[in-house]
């Protein structure tokens, strides 16, 4: 191991449960030292610092003068950033732009917005994983934020690396797409070609894609899909009827839990995503106006795990409901 590698000089809180070396195949990464519990925050870190304009736009010459703006103390602990297991950084602004995270809230769609890049030594150590065991949960607020934190989305063993999902919208892309978007081929366990395990990842990140089109009538982008290509949903009837936000309550509902389930047996159904997701699929329970599909959906939600919950509201399946026009129209004005 480079007992003199520039990462050994980079500062570790004293409470860090995690130590920083080598790590097969992506250069170096972060090791948990102690068991890290299910919910635990893993670091709390402020940027070195940050520059107030969106990703794109940032220049060599932005970061030159925010480096100069640091105290001369804080100066050196820029270069001992390495080459992150790419390529060697031939611009200062690639040295920025391989260590930075966002530092905007999110948008009204649920969508992380455009803002202020913040440069984190540490933070930037953590690898990437399609099957993480570490998150660092967007800000909700609309506010942006001044530090990042990282969370156990599971427990972690001593020895165990820590990883997150560069991409929110990984649980929605398959192997393939994710690749392409990462710019580097991933090393992870779902990425391993060829086995079962990948292949059925693809098939369920794909059907989560195509279920989230039927609910919002739109794509990952916030657009329509094209009929032609490669579309999510073949049934003209079926992606029209989605995109005029015309799906009937009883098809809303056991969709928002499929998708429950097959992200759930994905490995991806975190505290965090479970909270995002299932405030719109209790609310969807709620508003059957029917007395019977009332009384299923009742039943449906009543039941303690996703997969109990949509084996019986599949009794719905197919099921009109007196509330589906109010609410296609509801949908329809929000668009
Ligand atoms: C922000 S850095 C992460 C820390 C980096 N490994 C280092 O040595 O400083 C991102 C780079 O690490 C490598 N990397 C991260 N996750 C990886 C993975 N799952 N598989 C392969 N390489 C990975 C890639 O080269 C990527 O461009």
């Amino acid at each position: 191991m480079a007992l003199d590698h520039p990462y050994r000089q980079l500062p570790m809180p004293s409470n860090a449960p995690f130590e920083l070396k080598p790590s097969s195949g992506k250069g170096w990464g972060a090791f948990a030292t102690r068991r890290i519990g299910r919910g635990a925050l893993i670091l709390s870190e402020e940027p070195l610092f940050t520059i107030r304009k969106p990703h794109a736009e940032i220049t060599d010459e932005d970061v030159v003068r925010a480096f100069q703006q640091l105290p001369a103390s804080r100066k050196p602990l820029f270069f001992l950033l390495r080459d992150n297991a790419s390529w060697q950084f031939r611009r200062v602004e690639h040295a920025f732009a391989e260590n930075c995270f966002n530092m905007a809230g999110e948008d009204h769609g649920g969508r992380q917005r455009d803002g202020p890049r913040g440069l984190f030594l540490l933070h930037s150590r953590f690898n990437h994983s399609c099957l993480p065991n570490t998150k660092i949960p967007i800000p909700t607020s609309n506010r942006e934020i001044t530090y990042v934190q990282s969370f156990a989305i599971r427990d972690i063993l001593p020895g165990e690396e820590i990883t997150f999902s560069y991409e929110c919208d990984f649980g929605c892309r398959t192997r393939e797409e994710r690749h392409q978007q990462l710019r580097f081929v991933c090393h992870c366990d779902v990425c391993q070609a060829g086995t079962t395990f990948q292949q059925l990842s693809d098939m369920r990140r794909r059907l989560v894609r195509g279920l989230q089109y039927l609910q919002i009538g739109k794509d990952l982008d916030g657009q329509k899909q094209e009929a032609s290509g490669r579309p999510l949903i073949t049934d003209i009837q079926l992606k029209r009827a989605a995109e005029t936000r015309s799906i009937p309550l009883s098809s809303r509902l056991i969709y928002g839990l499929l998708v429950m389930v097959l992200t759930e047996q994905e490995g991806l159904l975190d505290d965090f995503l479970a909270e995002r997701l299932s405030p719109s699929i209790w609310a969807a329970a709620t508003m059957f106006e029917t007395e019977n599909n009332a009384r299923l959906a009742k039943l449906a939600m009543a039941q303690e795990t996703w997969l109990e919950r949509l084996c019986v509201a599949f009794h719905l399946y197919g099921r009109a409901d007196a509330a589906d026009a109010a609410l296609a129209g509801v949908l329809r004005k929000r668009v």
